[in-house]
């Protein structure tokens, strides 16, 4: 497992990040076995796996439930959970207890919460309490009501000048990593040359020192959308609905099973059952 002077390290060795989010067993398990550096158990899960429209109605006990599966499929890699939506903006005493529930009782190794210079007190809070912290700014979707939408952010001089100020704020709090989502590739090349600490990208650009996609995104599995930053490195939805149509076709057919996946007794038990006449 990379730890975070590994993370340190590689930036300044200019070797890039791959971040991935994985929500259960099997995508934790893929991650693992891909060798992703970071696996992310991202809200995200809220609109891929859970089918909202938005990370909103994403809780505590679904963060905990989702850490725990996707840990037991990824034991030796970094994992990073995100707090969900207003678990961490009330109090302090808020984000401490959540965040150590999300270390305690899902097994993660640390939290990505959204927000700049607004929520570096409890970036600062949670570092001081021994938790791991991973920024995130630029389009932060659970604050997407008051950005009017999922849309770029960062493209004026003075939003430019706001997001790095935002960064310098979470690295002095002792955030260990950022990400920057939707934001121009020029201002995220900018952040990441003025940060000590790595930054990973959605929507951010080459520049950043790592990158992070969404599990059911680059394996096209999530099809509702597709943001411009996605890239589909398999069209595994559009395999998946051929497979099971055949499935489909083939019972119907009387087609499957087969006797290479059915069962057999001898034919002298089957005698007894019988006896003389067989209909
Ligand atoms: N499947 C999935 N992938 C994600 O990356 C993702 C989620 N879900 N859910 C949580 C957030 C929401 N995200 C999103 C969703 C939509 C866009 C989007 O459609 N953006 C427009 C930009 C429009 C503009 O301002 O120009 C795009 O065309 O990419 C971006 C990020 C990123 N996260
Ligand atoms: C897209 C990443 C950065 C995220 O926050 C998530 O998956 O929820
Ligand atoms: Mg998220």
């Amino acid at each position: 497992m990379k730890t975070l002077n590994d993370f340190l390290q590689m930036k300044k060795n200019g070797e890039k990040i791959v971040m991935l989010t994985a929500y259960d067993y099997p995508s934790g398990r893929l991650a693992e076995e891909s060798g992703i550096d970071v696996v992310l158990v991202g809200d995200s899960l809220g609109m891929v796996v859970l089918g909202y429209d938005s990370t909103v109605p994403v809780t505590m006990a679904d963060m905990i439930h989702h850490t725990r599966a996707a840990r037991r499929g990824a034991k030796n890699t970094f994992m990073l959970t995100d707090m969900p939506y207003l678990t961490y903006q009330i109090s302090m005493a808020q984000a401490m207890e959540n965040a150590a529930r999300l270390v305690q009782e899902g097994g993660c190794e640390g939290v990505k919460i959204e927000g700049g210079e607004e929520i570096a007190p409890q970036v600062r809070a949670l570092v001081n309490a021994g938790i791991p912290v991973c920024g995130h700014i630029g389009l932060t979707p659970q604050s997407a009501t008051s950005l009017s939408g999922y849309k770029v952010q960062g493209r004026t001089a003075e939003a430019a000048r706001k997001l790095l100020h935002d960064a310098l704020a979470l690295e002095a709090a002792g955030a260990f990593m950022i990400v920057l989502e939707c934001i121009p590739a020029q201002v995220a090349e900018l952040i990441s040359k003025r940060l000590s600490i790595p930054t990973i990208g959605i929507g951010g650009g080459a520049a950043c020192d790592g990158q992070v996609l969404v599990f059911h995104d680059t394996l096209g599995l999530f099809e509702r959308f597709v943001p411009k930053f996605v890239k589909q490195f398999e069209t595994l939805g559009a395999k998946a609905r051929d497979a099971l149509g055949a499935y489909a076709a083939e019972v119907r057919a009387g087609a499957f099973p087969d006797e290479a996946h059915s069962f057999s007794m001898n034919e002298e038990q089957l005698k007894q059952i019988y006896g003389d006449g067989r209909d």
